[in-house]
């Protein structure tokens, strides 16, 4: 009992406010994560388990989601977690969910960038999303999978293929990228990082992310050197790769992700039960003329709500967004690409 109360008042210090949580807990959500018996879905099915706003939890892999489901369902917290193994068990799954994540497919291992991981991976987010829109069409997409700049154009492509696209509930997961910008601005400013909030804009790969110190909270000082603010940007653009060398062929970040996931899947729900929530997410957007951009959203009922301009940038950014766009422009396009042919 204690634990339970424990991971639950969790939840409620990081989401909202302890009367917002208690109506909204009570409601009906069944979450599936596609790709849950990997490197993040295990530690992601976990953190799903643990928070009190899912009812039902469809843990999907290929392979080794019995046990894993096994496991996961002993834990005395509100959701009824099962284990689905194998794509005959993938509609039982899917049937009735209100969220969908998905980190299925091959990690990145040194040398390699997230768009060489395509070729494996953009045919199963095809196929996964293929499988949401034919068995829970109505469902909020949260697309993890590398090249993130790609999949999720890919299964924007796919659904609209099915007739069943809807722009507000595709998304594409980049709050990893924010997470690792507040972690790094806090350390180097000696902030707590509770108190810290960082935008990350653009996609997720190398330059393409894109963070806004100007528009950090609390705000940077105007002495911050140049390069103090060309470090944080470069280490927000390489965290990926950090983590990738120092695994040294065993994967890319799993833990990380796993949390920054669960954080986002928290926001989609909140923002579905009511509540307010605003993350940044890499969604179909009229922000830029690129027909994919990340900046700040709010996440209502029906997911997205309201997509936040990017806002004022300082020069340095100004350049660094018009560097990124010729990439991340290629990454849609490949997507887009790969579906017309497919
Ligand atoms: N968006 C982001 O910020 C991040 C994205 N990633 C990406 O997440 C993905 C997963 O990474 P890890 O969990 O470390 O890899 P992993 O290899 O440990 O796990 C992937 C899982 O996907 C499963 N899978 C493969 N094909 C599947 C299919 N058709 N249906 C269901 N499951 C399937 C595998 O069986 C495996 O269990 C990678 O593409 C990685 O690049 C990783 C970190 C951050
Ligand atoms: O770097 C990778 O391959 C995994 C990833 O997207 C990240 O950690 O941001």
């Amino acid at each position: 009992m204690r634990s339970a109360r424990v991971l639950a008042q969790t939840w409620k210090a990081v989401s909202e406010s302890a009367a917002e949580f208690s109506t909204r807990a009570g409601k009906e959500r069944k979450v599936a994560v596609l790709g849950a018996a990997g490197g993040i879905g295990q530690p992601l099915s976990l953190l799903m388990k643990m928070n009190p706003q899912v009812s039902q939890l469809s843990l999907y892999d290929v392979a080794g989601t019995r046990g894993v489901g096994a496991d996961v369902s002993h834990i005395n917290s509100r959701a009824q977690a099962k284990g689905f193994e194998g794509p005959d068990q993938l509609a039982d799954a899917l049937k009735g969910c209100d969220l969908v994540i998905i980190p299925a497919g091959v990690p990145r291992k040194p040398g390699m960038t997230r768009d060489d991981l395509f070729k494996i991976n953009a045919g199963i987010v095809k196929g996964l999303v293929e499988a949401c829109g034919k068995h829970c069409p109505g469902a909020i997409l949260n697309i993890i999978s590398n090249p993130v700049n790609s999949t999720v154009p890919i299964a924007a492509e796919a659904l609209r293929k099915m007739g069943v696209y809807d722009k507000r509930k595709l998304m594409g997961v980049t709050t990893l990228d924010v997470v690792r910008a507040k972690t790094f601005y806090a350390e180097k400013l000696g902030l707590d990082v509770s108190q810290v909030d960082v935008p990350v804009v653009g996609g997720h790969a190398g330059i393409t992310i894109l963070p806004l110190f100007s528009q950090a909270t609390p705000t940077m000082p105007s002495s911050t050197p140049a390069d103090v603010i060309d470090a944080l940007t470069k280490r927000t653009q390489d965290g990926g790769t950090e983590v990738v060398e120092a695994k040294a062929g065993k994967g890319s970040a799993t833990l990380s992700m796993a949390y920054a996931a669960a954080l986002f899947a928290d926001a989609c729900l909140r923002g579905m039960n009511g509540a307010t929530a605003t993350e940044c997410t890499y969604v179909e957007s009229e922000v830029t003329d690129l027909p994919f951009f990340a900046t700040k959203v709010k996440l209502g009922t029906e997911g997205v709500e309201t997509i936040h301009p990017i806002g004022s940038m300082s020069d340095y950014e100004k350049e660094a967004f018009a560097a990124m766009k010729p990439e991340l422009a290629a990454s849609i396009e490949k997507g887009f690409k790969f579906v017309r042919e497919n």
